[in-house]
This record gives structure tokens, sequence and C-alpha cells, in this order.
């Protein structure tokens, strides 16, 4: 390195002599007072990194830059000057920036969520990039478990994406035997598909959106769940455990702590007001019971009545998931021809048309389906977003007109834009101004990054560890 260096400080001083008319910024010296702010632009200085002196600030951060974090790391214990000038937090943003996690979220993470829980409503005090940096790099990584009610996503937190997928109807076992061992055989099942021990890895496990009541029963119900995955995870010698509910953590993927998280889930549809990462249950979970086995079930209906013949339900799916929409206004879609095509892999060429966008509206209308569900996904949404209002437990309402979209369904194209359009429709201007609808912001995945965020935060190895060896007990509870 020093050998790299000195030929970087060959070639700035050739530069400097070729250049000396041109360029005055290669003639500037610099020093370091210790109490000054470091950063690539200022560094206002009055000790001396000797011969290194000659060498512009900007220059010499491109050399840092060129070196990367571990050999610039080495450089903070050759004096106090190498340390204030290593030390510059724009340096260390830019070895994160180049890490793979993408920079947002992981500043989303840093700023929102290294206290744990329960969330401040103020951001927690930032500690130097290069601190967190080294953190990061400490974190011994999480096996993540988001056991969804329809799919289980599983994988590495260090990983981009889960690395793999599970029906969880088909995981769960006899779905006679008690939840405990329902639990257990689920958990058991996922670490052998990712070959891992259960006892080599800290797990961050989603808890499903269920029980949403603010009554006893539903508290106790809910307790309940949470001692039944911790027992099963536990018994399994898993060394530590975060559990946390699948809203906040899909909220959490969209960088949010607050909004309502409305997800569109495998069985049901819920409504999830959700502030600084708390659920509010006294507020009200609205839920319906349309989901994206319905809306399957629905097409795979229509196709049967024009006499479309498949061999599965995986193709159905498939159709679904390539040729349905949601249509901004239905009447006016009746009205066009939307007729489309999709090659089925071993099936064949399927055509469809109206189903292209009837399929999606029962989220809208369920009725066109035959489904006594009262509520469409806007009336549910509207009813939620009144109720933040009424409670007014904020001064300021903005937190409630966030509204974040999860779920594979809340993928179909068209369903962000006719929320939006149904919600100003239903509701006065007083609530509905401002509101803004966001995508599900990983897809099907949603929770799984979500989980992933937390996992990586700076702060979260510490405390695992230590309490893993103490008690077996839990790091966050977000239920
Ligand atoms: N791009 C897409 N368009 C439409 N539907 C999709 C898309 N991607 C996935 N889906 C559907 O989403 C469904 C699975 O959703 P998801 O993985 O969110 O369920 P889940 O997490 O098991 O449900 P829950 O939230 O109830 O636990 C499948 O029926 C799949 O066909």
């Amino acid at each position: 390195m020093a050998y790299f260096l000195k030929k970087i400080l060959e070639s700035a001083n050739r530069l400097n002599s070729t250049n000396s008319s041109s360029s005055s910024s290669l003639n500037l010296n610099f020093s370091i007072s210790s109490h000054a702010s470091v950063s690539d632009q200022v560094i206002v200085c009055s000790s001396s990194t000797g011969e290194f002196d000659r060498i512009p600030i900007d220059i010499f951060m491109q050399i840092l830059k060129l070196l990367g974090p571990k050999e610039a790391a080495k450089l903070i214990v050759v004096c106090k000057s190498w340390k204030l000038i290593v030390s510059c937090n724009n340096l260390w943003i830019y070895y994160l920036q180049n890490k793979k996690d993408p920079w947002d979220a992981m500043f989303f993470a840093e700023s929102n969520l290294r206290s744990g829980y329960p969330l401040r409503s103020y951001p927690s005090q930032m500690q130097s990039f290069m601190q967190i940096y080294g953190q990061r790099a400490q974190v011994p990584g999480a096996i993540i478990i988001d056991g969804g009610s329809g799919y289980c996503k599983f994988g590495w937190s260090k990983y981009g994406s889960p690395s793999g997928r599970a029906s969880t109807f088909m995981e769960f076992g006899n779905i006679e035997s008690p939840v405990y061992s329902r639990l257990r055989h689920f958990f058991a099942t996922m670490y052998s598909r990712m070959q891992v021990k259960p006892s080599s890895q800290p797990t961050v496990v989603s808890i499903p959106i269920s029980q949403y009541g603010d009554r006893e029963a539903a508290k106790t119900a809910r307790r309940q769940l949470k001692e039944a995955v911790y027992s099963a995870l536990f018994d399994l010698n898993v060394p530590s455990v975060c559990a946390i509910n699948q809203a906040t953590l899909a909220l959490f993927a969209a960088k949010k702590t607050s909004g309502i998280l409305v997800n569109i889930g495998f069985h049901q549809t819920c409504v999830v007001p959700i502030l600084n990462g708390k659920i509010m249950h006294k507020v009200g979970v609205e839920s319906m019971g349309v989901g994206a086995l319905k809306l399957t079930g629905y097409l795979r209906e229509q196709m049967q009545q024009r006499n479309l013949n498949f061999s599965s339900l995986y193709t159905v799916r498939t159709l679904k998931e390539r040729l349905c929409y949601v249509a901004i206004d239905y009447e006016g879609e009746l009205r066009k021809d939307t007729e489309a095509s999709y090659e089925v892999p071993v099936e064949g060429l399927f055509t469809l048309k109206q189903e292209r966008f009837r399929t999606g509206e029962i989220l809208f209308q369920p009725r066109i389906a035959g489904l006594r569900t009262a509520n469409g996904l806007h009336q549910a949404v509207a009813i939620c977003l009144e109720h933040c209002h009424a409670a007014g437990l904020t001064p300021d309402e903005t937190w409630f007109k966030t509204i974040v979209l999860a779920g594979g369904t809340a993928c179909l194209p068209g369903v962000v834009e006719r929320l939006e359009k149904e919600l100003h429709v239903l509701l006065p201007p007083s609530i509905s101004n401002g509101i803004r609808v966001i995508p599900p912001p990983h897809g099907a995945d949603s929770a799984w990054h979500g989980a992933k965020l937390l996992s990586n935060v700076s702060s979260s190895f510490i405390l695992p560890l230590v309490v893993s060896l103490i008690t077996k007990s839990l790091v966050f509870d977000m239920m």
C-alpha cells in the first residue's frame, strides 16, 4: 500500500509541475485541525501528514476510495491527522453505497430501526458512518422465515432476495394437530430446506396478520400464537429469535415506520394502521375475505364457462399473473377489446378477453364473483382512513396518508391507480388530500425484505448475542 501511495504521490507531483500554471487546485496544501468536521470538501487543518500534505484533499479522498474500507481503516492508527481524514463521513458513505444493499434502504434502517422496539418517534442518535460500516460488517446475518398463509419465503439476510419459497399450507402438517406441533413441523421443514442447523443462526420470523381486534380474546389469541412461535423455535435450539408481524415488516420494506399497510394476502385482505412501527389495534384493522385464492378461483370459473381447457391450477395462476389487470374504469373497460394471449409452458396458448380485468375487479366489487363480503378494497381502506382521522392520535395527520400495498396480488397492474381514484371519490377532501398509494416495494416478498432491513442493522448483532447467551429471550416483539 505504501508503494501504491508513493506512486500516486509521484504522479501527483508530476502533474503538479506540468499543470502548475493552469491548475490551482493541485497547488493547494492542507493541514488538519483536531476540531474540524471532516468532509470531502472542507478540511481545515493545522497538523501535518508529512509528505502527503502536498496532495490536494480531493485527490487524497480519491486514493482512499480506491484503497477500499479495509486498507483505509488501517490508516487510522498512523496518527491523529490520518485518523481525522479517514474518519470522514463522506468516505464511509461512499463505501456503504458501493455495497450490495441499496443505500436508501440501508440509510432508512440505520436512522429508523437502530433503536429496536419500541421505535422512537424521533430519529435515534446517528453514529459516524465509519462506526456503522464496521458494525454492519460484524452482523452475523440471520435466517429469515416469512411464513405467509399461502406461501412461505425463506433465506439469508445477507442475500438480495429469498432463496426459496414453499407452499405454507402444504408444509404445516395435519390441520387437526395443535398449533405448536404444526409450527414446529413447519419451521423444521424450512431449516432442512435451507440445509442449516437451527442452532447455527439467529432467526427473524414474521408473524401472520391475524386476530386483529382490540378485545381481550383477540389479544390472548395473538399472545398465544406468539408464544407458540417462540416455543417452537427455541425448542429447535434457535439461539435468538426476532418475531415481528408481517404488516410492520412490509411497511419497513417501503422505508416507512408509519402509514396504512394494505396486505392483499392469500385468503384475505387486511388494512392495518401502523404508527411508529406499532399496529394501532385501537383504531381498528379492517379485513375482507378476498385474497389471491379467490381471484385464481374466479378466473378458473370464467375459463371453464368459456370452455378453455387446462390441466392444473398452476396454469390459471400463471395466466392471472401474466394477463390480468385492474381497470381504472370498469364500465368503460367492458366496451373495449381487451383480448390478449399467453403461452403457458406444456399447456399451450391461452387467450383471455374480459376475464383479464373481471378477475381483479372482485377486489373492488366482490359481488360480481358472488362473494358476500360487503366492502370492496377501497371501502375498507376508506373506513380505516376515517378511523385514523377521528382518532386524532397525532396533531399532524400525514402519517396515515401513506398507503403501502403488500402481497403478490397487489402487483396486478392498475391496483394503485384504481384505489387512489376510488378513495378520492369516497372520502371528503379533508381526508383524501395528500394521500399516496405506494405499490408493493418488493412484490410478494415485501415482508421478507422488511425483515432483511432489520437483520442487517448495525446495532442488531449486539443484543441478540447477549440475549441468546443469557435467557434465550426475545430481541424485538412487535405483535
Ligand atoms: N405479479 C402478480 N400479479 C398477480 N398476482 C400475483 C403476482 N405475483 C404473485 N401473485 C399472486 O400472489 C399470491 C401469493 O401472494 P403472497 O405470496 O403475498 O401470499 P402470502 O404471503 O402467502 O399471503 P398472506 O399475506 O395471506 O400470508 C399467488 O396467488 C400469486 O398468484
